[in-house]
């Protein structure tokens, strides 16, 4: 029997090869922003193989979760999943097994309507699983700004405020963040939507009009965000704001769910 209080939420892993062997990693900022909520969350790292499960094993773990968080990551998609090539310049990581996991995930939690909160990667990832494209390099698209962080600077400048997003009036962001008309947001990022996903409602736009969070209204919660809600919540109220809007969603869910 499941613990009646205590939320279990998935948490999507990368496959990284360190010397001759890959493991499946999920980042630490990741597992521990869950843990800063007012409910008892157990963060279980989903391993970059979920396609490869038979079926009634896909179900099986799923059951046992009540809600799914799709990290960042410094490799890119690729491109063949929203019907293109790679492009000379393409010089980020892949990482097809997670490409490849992930969609399976999708297509398992959405059927059984589990709340979805997507980060960066995770973000590209939903827009393009819903039929959206995503820009390979913006730095290189006319009238966009640069969204990649400076790594030459030290982490709390690189993941810190980077420009404002504004919020969708009527939207979700904008209700959790009532009074406000935007956030400051970081931005650690070279790709980003290029045509959105079918079904899915812009949550926030960057100055440039880049669309920096969607949610989708046909699920019971599936929000997604282009910047990085896992850093620091302690420090910055909006995106401990985030994180605790899906720990409520994933405890809402839980209740409502056999
Ligand atoms: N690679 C994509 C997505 C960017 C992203 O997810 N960055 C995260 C960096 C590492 C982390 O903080 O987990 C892009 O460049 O657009």
């Amino acid at each position: 029997m499941r613990n009646a209080s205590t939320l279990f939420i998935g948490v999507c892993a990368d496959m990284i090869q360190r010397g001759p062997h890959a493991y499946h990693q999920a980042g630490d900022k990741y597992i521990r922003a869950l843990l800063q909520g007012s409910h008892a969350v157990v963060p279980m790292i989903i391993p970059a193989l979920f396609h490869q499960l038979p079926e009634v094993s896909q179900t099986a773990l799923l059951s046992g979760l009540d809600g799914i968080l799709l990290t960042g990551s410094y490799s890119n998609l690729h491109p063949s999943y929203y019907r293109e090539s790679e492009q000379e310049g393409d010089d980020a990581e892949r990482d097809p097994h997670r490409d490849a996991s992930n969609w399976a995930l999708f297509d398992k939690a959405l059927a059984l309507d589990m709340p979805i909160l997507g980060i960066c990667r995770g973000f590209q990832e939903l827009n393009v699983y819903f039929g959206g494209t995503l820009h390979h390099r913006l730095h290189e698209v006319a009238g966009l700004l640069e969204h990649r962080e400076d790594k030459s600077a030290e982490l709390d400048i690189q993941y810190g405020p980077a420009h404002p997003v504004s919020l969708s009036q009527g939207g979700l962001l904008a209700d959790w963040f009532e009074h406000q008309h935007s956030i400051e947001v970081n931005s650690i990022h070279m790709q980003g939507v290029k045509s959105l996903g079918q079904g899915l409602t812009v949550e926030a736009t960057a100055p440039d009009g880049l669309i920096e969070a969607f949610s989708r209204s046909a699920s019971r919660f599936l929000l997604a965000v282009q910047w990085h809600p896992e850093w620091m919540p302690h420090q910055y109220p909006q995106n401990a704001r985030i994180l605790q809007g899906f720990i409520d969603a994933c405890y809402q869910s839980k209740r409502i769910l056999p």
